[in-house]
């Protein structure tokens, strides 16, 4: 497997700042995040909030301090995030705005033990940067398992006759089943569990129909099961398995109503979340005998009130949230969470990232470069916007030869938002939260592709970013539609500037630029190098691009370290200068 490559600066750097925060249209100061590897720069600290695999503890304590402390209540999970780097939950403590607004910026990734995220506000965590990561698919066979155990256990009523001869009684004619073969099983819900039901239960004899808007006929044909609508699902089942996470188009998508539509005598069984059902018109539902039966795994609140009816009634089997008890799963999503943790952790994008997209370690190796010089741009040309103006508009187009559909640019797009907001700004910004934040900023990010000839042996030729409708500090800054535009290429790995407005010019984008404009003449280069040179300022590059002979020019000059103010002065005063910028990387 290739290794992921780190984009550590996605998750963790900040830059100091020097232009104006009212650059930006309406500011709602956010808290700062501060964004550290860990406090005090050593092993970071992850709170391990419920009982996870030895596994996975053993693989994180290789690189972090662990704290398992389980069973908190919410003020005490609230005073220790504050000083841990990662939360790792089971389904079983909720992750809320409160826990992430606690954490002060310092979480930097939730993960969760398991499939459903409906425990994490998820709109909170991406609003502060904070990666959520989950263990899909380590505990889908043991789900499937406890799904068809609570099927089988429910028809021949199990649990009730193993209470009742615990309890000294031999009661055979009250405990007759009914049978699982030829029967009609709807699963309600084709991803990975609701599959691996549907292949067991087919496998029972039961004749198995399914629905699931997004899933695709011919995966469903393949074994043996019938795409079929909602409708038709729960009116010609014997029994439905639900399967689906909760959402607000699931939330009790049982209810009275699709109760009055079941066949008489319906046996229904939840392994997938408590809230996917009315609790209360269920218990209706088996009081008037529209269900005959139900076997649940899952409740609306977990662990139900005692003496809950549901779970007390004669005809119902409950269990408390098993589903994804066995060892092997266990170990297994342990063993999940914590790679992908860890590897979060490190700066690196998880595969299993619940809140950013996922982008292949092959695709983020051959962006790298393009990703800071990116960041560089926009953090170019959001210093050239005179300060009182707001930025709304940004256009960004990626030059390449490849075809449109073969280059993933929301790395890029992240990077860009990253380079243009953080310097005016206390935001921290990632690859989870950018899209969130210039839009909550009202920056309207637009991307445009320019497809060159020939052949791609770059993803990318250049990168323009376009700021419309401000002023600029810096005029010759300004194209000739008025857009303050830059534009950048990867020079032999080195991510350069190539245009500033009209101006051609060839900057290598590290330390920081200076830019003039000034009457094209010789000897100008000579003059702003020697007085540089007498403040022992490194000049890496110089280029100067003009439109004509003699006419206006632009002079881009890099340099190591900050001039000191007299000597941008200096600069400045050089009668052939009309204008003059200093602009940080
Ligand atoms: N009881 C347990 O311990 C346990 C263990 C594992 C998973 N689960 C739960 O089981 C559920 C399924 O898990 P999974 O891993 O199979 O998830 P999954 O994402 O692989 O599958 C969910 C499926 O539901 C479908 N779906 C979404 N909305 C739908 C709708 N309105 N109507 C019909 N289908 C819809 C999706 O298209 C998807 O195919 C989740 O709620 C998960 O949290 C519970
Ligand atoms: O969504 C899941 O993965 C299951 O419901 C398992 O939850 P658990 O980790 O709390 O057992």
């Amino acid at each position: 497997m290739a290794t992921p490559l780190s984009l550590s600066s996605l998750f963790t750097s900040r830059l100091n700042t020097t232009t104006p925060s009212s650059v930006f249209p309406i500011q709602r100061r956010r808290r700062i995040i501060l964004v550290t590897s860990s406090a005090g720069g050593g092993k970071p600290t992850i709170l391990v909030a419920e009982k996870l695999g030895q596994a996975g503890i053993d693989l994180l304590k290789k690189y972090a301090n662990v704290d398992c402390s389980y069973d908190l209540s919410l003020e005490e999970l609230c005073t220790k995030i504050s000083l841990c780097d990662a939360l790792i939950v089971r389904s079983g403590t909720k992750v809320g705005r409160d826990v992430f607004e606690s954490s002060r910026g310092r979480l930097k990734v939730v993960g969760r033990a398991g499939v459903g995220i409906d425990n994490v506000d998820l709109a909170a965590a991406t609003e502060y940067g904070c990666l959520v990561v989950n263990a899909p698919t380590a505990n889908t066979v043991a789900a499937a398992e406890h799904g068809i155990a609570l099927l089988t256990s429910m028809a021949r009523n199990v649990a009730q006759a193993d209470a009742s001869i615990k309890a000294g009684k031999w009661m055979r004619n009250k405990y007759v089943g009914v049978s699982l073969v030829g029967k009609t099983l709807a699963v309600l819900g084709f991803g990975k569990v609701g599959s691996e039901v549907a292949r067991r239960a087919r496998g029972l004899g039961m004749h198995v129909i399914t629905h699931d808007p997004y899933a695709p006929a011919d995966r469903a044909r393949a074994i043996g099961v019938e795409l079929v609508s909602f409708e038709v699902a729960i009116s010609t089942a014997d029994f439905i398995s639900l399967h689906l996470p909760l959402t607000a188009a699931t939330s009790k998508m049982l209810n009275d109503e699709t109760f009055a539509r079941m066949k008489k005598g319906v046996r229904i069984v939840n392994v997938a979340r408590g809230g996917v059902i009315d609790e209360e018109a269920l218990l209706r539902a088996l009081d008037s005998g529209i269900v005959a039966q139900a076997a649940l795994d899952v409740f609306t609140v977990e662990p139900p009130v005692k003496d809950n009816k549901l779970v007390l009634h004669e005809n119902v089997t409950a269990t408390p949230h098993l589903g994804a008890s066995t060892m092997e799963a266990q170990e297994g999503v342990a063993i999940e969470v914590a790679e992908a943790v860890v590897g979060a952790l490190r700066g690196e994008l998880a595969a299993t990232a619940v809140n950013a997209p996922m982008v292949p370690p092959e695709v983020m190796r051959e962006l790298k470069p393009y990703v800071v010089l990116a960041e560089k741009l926009g953090r170019l040309a959001v210093q050239l916007v005179t300060g009182g103006s707001g930025v709304y508009a940004v256009k960004v187009t990626y030059a390449s030869s490849r075809a449109p559909d073969d280059l993933d640019t929301r790395l890029l797009r992240a990077m860009v938002i990253k380079g243009l907001i953080e310097p005016i700004s206390s935001v921290f910004i990632n690859l989870v939260n950018s899209d969130y934040i210039a839009k909550q900023r009202g920056v309207k990010i637009s991307e445009e592709r320019m497809v060159l000839d020939g052949t791609p042996a770059n993803p990318i030729e250049y990168i323009t970013v376009r700021i419309a409708n401000v002023e600029s500090r810096f005029a010759s800054a300004l194209s000739e539609s008025g857009e303050i535009k830059v534009e950048g290429r990867v020079k032999q790995g080195v991510p350069s500037l190539t245009k500033v407005g009209l101006f051609g010019v060839d900057v290598s984008l590290e330390g920081s630029v200076i830019l003039c404009r000034q009457v094209d003449q010789p000897g100008m280069i000579g003059k702003v190098a020697s007085i540089l040179g007498d403040e022992n300022v490194n000049v890496s590059f110089m280029s100067v691009g003009r439109i004509a002979p003699g006419q206006q020019a632009v002079m881009a000059i890099g340099v190591d370290e900050q001039p000191s103010k007299e000597t941008l002065k200096k600069i400045e005063d050089i009668s052939a200068i009309e204008e003059f910028v200093f602009l940080k990387l």
